[in-house]
C-alpha cells in the first residue's frame, strides 16, 4: 500500500511566484502541496479555516502584492497568527507572508528607501555564528546568497547586526530576528540598495511560526538556501510530534486544491460526463468529433528543393491573391548575415493557404460564445463556450479530435490552428476587467483562429519547400492534381523578383500620425514607480498607443501587405508575421517568440527584457553585454523568468521546469536584447513503464485527458514580459495606469497549434495592426483607415521617466519610420 505524503497547505496571495514556492517544496521535501487563495469564501468562517487546517502537516503563508496592514492582501493569513493554542500548527511565511508575522506580533511595516525587486544580496545570518543559531532553522547552512522581491520592509526593533545582536525592541518581544541583507554586502553601486540593514528572516518565540523575506525559490537564489526549507521542515515535524494538540487527519477530502490545474481535455471530459448524468444533451459531439471514428487523415506533402535565397513575399504573390485573407509567418532575417554569439535567425517561415475559404473560429471576450465562420458556405455557427468548459478546452477537444500522425517529419507545421489572441483575451484568462470591453459595446474577435489544411512550410537552413495537405488518405489523387498545379507556380515564383514599394508612396497617404506625449508618458512611468514603491507591483510593463491614419483612396495608397513589404524590410526579425484574418490585419517584425512546444510536451519560453538601442558608441555585442550587465537589466530580466516559470510550474507541475540560458544577449538589426530559456516539461498522461499494467480502458482515460501545449499558452497569456510581475496586480494597475485603452493585438500572440501537437507563438510587438471596422469616409468621400502601433517597456523601481520615454520611443521608431 501506498502511503499518502504529508500535507503542506500553502496559501496564495494572488503571487506570480507561488507555483515556484510549491515546486520548491514539493521536491525538497518529501509532501504533497495543496493551495487556497487568501479570499477563499468557502474557507471565511473559522470554523471551516479549523476543519480545513486538520489536513496539513503545515502551512506556507506565500507572497504577493500589497501591504500586510490591507485585509483585502493577506486575507486568511491574519487568521493563521491568530490561531488558538489547541488549532496550532508549523507555518512559514514567505515575504508578503513574513510582513504580515511581523506586523501581527508587534513590528513596524515601512516602505524601503529603494525597492529591491529583482536584487540578488548576501544574507548574513544567525546560522553563521553562536549555538543558538545553530539550533535555528539556518543551523549549518553556509553562505545564501538570495533574491528579494520587496517594497516594504519591517522594523522588529532590532537594529544592529553586525557585532552580536541587541534585544529586541520590547514591543516585539515575541520575534525573534534570524537573517539580515546588508547594503556592504551589494556588489554594485547601482542596485539601488538605498537601505542598510534589512531584516529577511525571524521567528516567533513560543509558536511556530517562522518567516522569511527573501525569495528562496527564485531561480537566482542558491542552492545554499534549501537546507534552511528543509531545517524549518524538521523542526516544524519536531513541534507536531511533541506539541500539537490535535491529530492530523488523513480522512476526508481537502478544500485545498493542487497547484497545477486540471487539463483543458478532462474538463471538456468532465462537462460531458455532467451532462450524461443530468441527461442534458451533450455539447455539439459531432462538431468535436473530427476524424476519430472516420477514414485517416494524414498529412499529405511534396518537396521542392531550391538553391538561392527563397523571397517569401515573392512566392506568396506568385501563388495567392494578396487582397484575401492570408497568415504567413516568416523568418524574415532568415538570410541576414548572422550576428553575435547566439544566431537568432529564424529557421522556417510558414504560409497557410485557402485562409478566406477556411473555417475561421472567433471569440469575443465576455461573450461566451465561439463563431465558427465559412465565408465560403456563407454559414456561422455560434456555441456556448461554457458548456465545453470554456474557449480553450473546446479549442483543445476541437483538436484533439482532428490529431494526425502520418506526414512529413521534417516539418514542423502540418495543419491545424493558425490566428491571433489579443491582449484582452489574456487578461480574462487571469480575471481582470478590461475597461476597452466593459458594457459588451466591443464585437471585434479578441481570438482568431483559421482551421488551415493546406500549406507551405519553407525551411530556410535545408533550402527545402514542403507543400503539405491534411486529407484522407485515399485522396491522394486529388490531392496530387492540386499539389502539381501550385508547384508550377512556385518554381514560377523561384526565378522572380518583384519591386519594393517607395517610402514615397507611404509617407504620401499619410493623413495623421498621433504620438504619444513624451511628457504624459514619463508621468506614467512615474505613477508606475508609485504602485511599486507602496508594494503593489514589483515590475509594471507600461505601453502606450499610436495611431497612423492613412488614405486609402489615392491609387497610391499602400496595400497591408505593401506595409508589411517595407516593414520586414527594415527590420528583418524571426518571428514576423503578416495577418489579414477576418475583421482584423496585422503587420508584424516581432523579435520575441512567446512559447513553442514539441509533439513530446517539451515547452519552451523566451522572455525578453532588457533592450539597448544599437548607436555609434554602442556597436558590438560585447559592448551591448557590458551595457546590460547591471542590477536594473537583470533584475527586470529576473523577475519575469521567475514569473514564466511560475506560469510553467502551473502545468507542467512541481521539478518540471528549468532555466538553460540566463540572461544572454543577443543582436538583431537595430537592437539588442537580453533573453533568458525557460524550458518545461509537460508530464505524460502515465508513466510509460506503468503501461503495462494499465487496462486499455484505462490509457485511452488517461490519453483523453491529457495536458497538451494549448494548456501551457492558456495558462500563459498574457505574455509575462508584456505585464510585469506579479501579473494579476501589475495587469489592474496597468488598466488604470494606461487610462484602460485596449492594446488589441498588440501584446497578444500570433502563431499556431498543429495537428501533430505542437504549437509556435510569438508575441506581437515592433508590430502596427487595424481593425476594419475602423476604416472611415470622410463627408467629401475620403477613404481612410487607421492604425495602431504600441510601444513600451518595463518600468521597475530603478527607472528613470526620461529613460524609459526613450526606451518605448526607440522601440516605436522602427515601425514608426516607415510613414515619416
Ligand atoms: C513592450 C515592448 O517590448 C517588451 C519589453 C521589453 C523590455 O522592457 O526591454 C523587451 C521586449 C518586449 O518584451 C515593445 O516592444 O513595445
Ligand atoms: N514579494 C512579496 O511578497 C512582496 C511583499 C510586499 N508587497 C512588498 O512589496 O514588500
Amino acid at each position: 500500500m501506498r502511503i499518502p505524503k504529508p500535507l503542506i497547505l500553502f496559501i496564495d496571495a494572488y503571487d506570480s511566484f507561488s507555483n515556484n514556492i510549491i515546486s520548491l517544496l514539493e521536491t525538497t521535501l518529501d509532501v504533497s502541496v495543496r493551495t487556497i487563495k487568501i479570499d477563499d469564501p468557502a474557507l471565511a468562517t473559522d470554523e471551516a479555516l479549523h476543519a480545513e487546517l486538520r489536513h496539513y502537516v503545515a502551512v506556507v503563508c506565500g507572497p504577493g502584492p500589497g501591504h500586510p496592514e490591507k485585509n483585502e492582501d493577506v486575507g486568511i493569513v491574519r487568521k493563521i497568527w491568530r490561531l488558538k493554542e489547541e488549532q496550532l500548527l508549523p507555518v512559514l511565511g514567505i515575504c508578503l507572508g513574513f510582513q504580515s508575522l511581523c506586523l501581527e506580533f508587534g513590528g513596524k511595516v515601512q516602505r524601503l528607501k529603494g525597492p529591491q525587486h529583482g536584487i540578488i544580496r548576501r544574507i548574513r545570518h544567525v546560522g553563521e555564528r553562536g549555538k543558538e543559531g545553530q539550533q535555528s532553522i539556518f543551523g549549518r547552512v553556509g553562505e545564501i546568497h538570495a533574491t528579494l522581491y520587496q517594497s516594504l520592509c519591517v522594523d522588529i526593533g532590532q537594529k544592529e547586526s553586525r557585532s552580536g545582536m541587541r534585544e529586541v525592541d520590547i514591543s516585539c518581544k515575541d520575534l525573534v530576528p534570524l537573517a539580515w541583507a546588508e547594503s556592504r554586502d551589494s556588489l554594485h553601486d547601482d542596485s539601488g540598495i538605498e537601505d542598510d540593514i534589512v531584516l529577511v528572516a525571524a521567528r516567533h518565540k513560543t509558536k511556530p511560526f517562522w518567516a522569511l523575506q527573501y525569495h528562496p525559490e527564485s531561480i537566482c537564489t542558491n542552492k545554499e538556501s534549501k537546507k534552511v526549507i528543509k531545517n524549518w521542515f524538521m523542526q516544524a515535524q519536531v513541534w507536531n510530534r511533541t506539541r500539537r494538540q490535535l491529530p492530523i487527519s488523513r480522512q476526508g477530502l481537502t478544500h485545498g486544491q493542487y497547484a497545477t490545474r486540471e487539463s483543458l481535455l478532462s474538463q471538456y471530459d468532465q462537462m460531458l460526463s455532467q451532462d450524461r448524468r443530468s441527461g442534458s444533451l451533450s455539447p455539439s459531439p459531432k462538431a468535436l468529433r473530427g476524424n476519430k471514428n472516420s477514414v485517416e487523415v494524414i498529412c499529405h506533402y511534396r518537396t521542392i528543393q531550391f538553391s538561392t535565397n527563397l523571397s517569401i513575399q515573392d512566392l506568396v504573390e506568385a501563388i495567392q491573391d494578396m487582397q484575401q485573407d492570408h497568415i504567413i509567418l516568416d523568418s524574415s532575417n532568415a538570410y541576414e548575415k548572422a550576428v553575435g554569439t547566439a544566431d537568432v535567425r529564424g529557421r522556417y517561415s510558414i504560409i497557410g493557404l485557402d485562409i478566406a475559404e477556411s473555417t475561421k473560429f472567433e471569440y469575443t471576450t465576455g461573450s461566451n460564445k465561439i463563431a465558427q465562420v465559412n465565408v465560403q458556405r456563407g454559414s456561422t455557427t455560434s456555441q456556448d463556450t461554457k458548456s465545453f468548459g470554456g474557449i480553450w478546452s473546446y479549442l483543445a477537444q476541437y483538436l484533439h479530435a482532428r490529431e494526425v500522425i502520418t506526414g512529413n517529419g521534417e516539418s514542423p507545421f502540418w495543419g491545424g490552428f493558425m490566428g491571433y489572441t489579443t491582449y484582452e483575451l489574456g487578461l480574462e484568462g487571469i480575471d481582470v476587467k478590461s475597461e476597452s470591453r466593459k458594457g459588451g459595446k466591443h464585437p471585434r474577435p479578441d481570438l482568431c483562429f483559421a482551421w488551415v489544411e493546406r500549406s507551405i512550410v519553407i525551411d530556410h537552413v535545408k533550402n527545402m519547400i514542403y507543400v503539405q495537405q491534411l486529407a484522407p488518405r485515399g485522396k491522394a489523387d486529388d490531392v496530387n492534381a492540386w499539389m502539381d498545379s501550385l508547384t508550377t507556380k512556385l518554381e514560377a515564383a523561384l526565378q522572380q523578383t518583384s519591386p519594393l514599394p517607395s517610402k514615397n508612396e507611404i509617407r504620401g497617404s499619410v493623413i495623421s500620425i498621433t504620438t504619444p506625449t513624451p511628457s504624459v508618458y514619463e508621468s506614467k512611468v512615474l505613477a508606475c514607480q508609485s504602485s511599486i514603491r507602496a508594494g503593489d507591483s514589483y515590475e509594471l510593463c507600461l505601453t502606450s498607443q499610436t495611431h497612423i491614419t492613412l488614405s486609402k483612396t489615392s491609387s497610391k495608397s499602400p496595400s497591408s501587405w505593401n506595409l508589411y513589404k517595407t516593414l520586414r524590410h527594415r527590420q528583418p526579425a524571426p518571428f514576423s508575421s503578416y495577418l489579414r484574418l477576418g475583421a482584423a490585419t496585422l503587420v508584424s517584425c516581432s523579435p520575441e517568440r512567446f512559447l513553442t512546444w514539441n509533439s513530446t510536451g517539451r515547452c519552451e519560453l523566451r522572455p525578453m527584457k532588457g533592450t539597448v538601442k544599437k548607436s555609434p558608441s554602442v556597436q558590438t555585442l560585447s559592448q551591448a553585454t557590458a551595457l546590460l550587465d547591471i542590477p536594473k537589466e537583470k533584475a527586470e530580466n529576473l523577475m519575469i523568468v521567475d514569473l514564466v516559470r511560475h506560469d510553467l510550474h502551473g502545468v507542467c507541475g512541481s521539478g518540471n521546469v528549468q532555466v538553460p540560458r540566463l540572461m544572454v544577449v543577443e543582436e538583431y538589426k537595430s537592437v539588442f536584447q537580453m533573453i533568458s530559456v525557460v524550458v518545461g516539461q509537460i508530464p505524460p498522461p502515465f508513466a510509460p513503464e506503468t503501461r503495462k499494467y494499465l487496462s486499455e480502458e484505462h490509457i485511452q482515460d488517461a490519453e483523453r485527458k491529457r495536458y497538451t501545449g494549448l494548456d501551457v499558452l492558456a495558462a500563459s497569456l498574457p505574455p509575462g514580459s508584456m505585464t510585469g510581475a506579479p501579473k494579476k496586480r501589475s495587469c489592474e494597475i496597468l488598466q488604470e495606469i494606461e487610462g484602460g485603452k485596449e492594446r488589441g493585438l498588440y501584446s497578444g500572440v500570433v502563431g499556431y497549434v498543429d495537428v501533430r501537437g505542437r504549437g509556435d507563438w510569438s508575441v506581437s510587438i515592433r508590430c502596427m495592426f487595424k481593425w476594419d471596422d475602423e476604416d472611415h469616409t470622410s463627408a467629401e468621400g475620403e477613404e481612410s483607415e487607421t492604425w495602431h502601433v504600441g510601444a513600451g517597456g518595463a518600468v521597475t523601481a530603478l527607472s528613470t521617466a526620461v529613460g524609459e520615454r526613450e526606451e518605448m520611443e526607440t522601440k516605436l521608431a522602427g515601425t514608426l519610420g516607415l510613414f515619416r
